[in-house]
């Protein structure tokens, strides 16, 4: 075996199991409360039981704990004050897919120099969630490799999959089991067909290859997941969140006998990756829905503390504060003045929204 085998492998490190981090860090009943009411008003709204919109808000990436908490802190005192208009779930996003390459996420690599210390990753990633759901906040985040889920996807209410992996059995089989509701992006390529198929998919049961809590190689079987929903995020050919391109979605969503519930993203290629066009996507998905457009049923916001990003620079304490790594965001003071304005022309039914 080993003339044929494992060669390109330069070495493997043992990881702590899922049952010995969730031991070490035990979600309480305080933090499942959070995590089963955000995961239940996130289901009401894809079932069309509540009218509101559902908005996912929050850095592109986490890339410090502390940074991200002292957000959920102020994303607490927002979510209250827009409450009954729009539901907000932090977007808690540990692990990015990169076009080619760059850093990738919290879990990988925790001390942003490339030494991929994993295991701290997940330390930090489920002690941020723990601190997130403890001050009441729901958190969200793309799942994209399939053995994380095991060790924080009991925090988490809500869950995503990329357009990069939408077209993966792998994430179509994973999703099926998540506990969660799960977006599905439209493709790179601009394609819907790519993530209606994996809502089918994902529908349906599955057996595959996993591990369990105590990280031992099974066999899965899953139950389905009959809460995975569209977002649409633009593609190669320019954004896709338009009324026709929402309503054309939504037939294709009916016909497939799936939730014709969409988010659209804001950021993306709904943006040109520009996150001083979000506003311009926000406002025009909440006209279309004072419009009558019934299958817009929420939002991806991309913002931080403060707007834009900056490179990883060679002295990590160069970093400033607030400010994105992946993605370029929107800035707190923005992402309060466009989500106030949303919230009041969604209870006004006025249709402009004056920054
Ligand atoms: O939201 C994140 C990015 O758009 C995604 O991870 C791809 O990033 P990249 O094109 O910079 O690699
Ligand atoms: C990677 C992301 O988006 P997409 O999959 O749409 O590129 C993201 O939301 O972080």
């Amino acid at each position: 075996m080993e003339r044929t085998s494992n060669l390109r492998i330069e070495s493997s490190d043992q990881l702590l199991t899922p049952r010995e981090l969730l031991s070490e860090l035990p979600a309480t009943e305080e933090h499942l409360q959070t995590v089963e009411e955000g995961r239940k008003q996130i289901e009401d709204i894809l079932s069309g039981r509540d009218n509101r919109l559902l908005g996912v808000i929050g850095p592109c990436s986490i890339h410090d704990p502390v940074m991200g908490l002292e957000y959920a802190a102020k994303l607490k005192e927002l979510a209250d004050e827009v409450r009954d208009s729009i539901y907000l779930v932090m977007r808690v996003y540990f692990e990015k897919p990169r076009t080619k390459l760059g850093w990738r996420g919290l879990i990988l690599d925790p001390h942003l120099n490339g030494s991929n210390d994993i295991q701290e990753g997940l330390r930090q990633a489920r002690k941020l969630l723990l601190d997130i759901t403890a001050m009441g906040i729901p958190a969200g985040s793309e799942m994209l490799d399939p053995i994380v889920p095991q060790f924080i996807d009991d925090l988490l209410s809500w869950g995503a999959i990329g357009a990069r992996t939408t077209e993966s059995q792998t994430h179509r089989e994973m999703s099926s089991g998540l506990s969660m509701p799960i977006g599905f992006k439209n493709g790179t390529d601009g394609s819907v067909s790519t993530a209606v198929n994996a809502m089918t998919s994902s529908r349906h049961p599955h057996s595959f290859i996993g591990i369990d809590e105590d990280g031992k190689t099974c066999i899965l079987r899953t139950k389905g997941n009959d809460m995975g929903h569209l977002i649409l995020r633009g593609g190669k050919n320019g954004p896709n969140y338009y009324r026709d391109h929402v309503e054309s979605a939504g037939s294709q969503l009916r016909e497939a006998g799936l939730i014709d519930k969409i988010m659209i993203d804001c950021s993306h290629s709904n943006s040109g990756k520009n996150h001083e066009r979000q506003h311009i996507v926000l406002e025009d998905l909440v006209r279309q829905r004072l419009n009558g457009v019934h299958e817009v049923m929420g939002f991806m916001i991309e913002s931080n503390h403060f707007s834009g990003k900056q490179a990883i620079p060679e002295d990590i304490s160069q970093l400033k504060y607030g400010v994105s790594i992946t993605d370029a965001c929107i800035g707190w003071d923005e992402t309060k003045s466009i989500l106030h304005k949303s919230a009041e022309m969604l209870r006004s039914g006025k249709l402009s929204l004056q920054r």
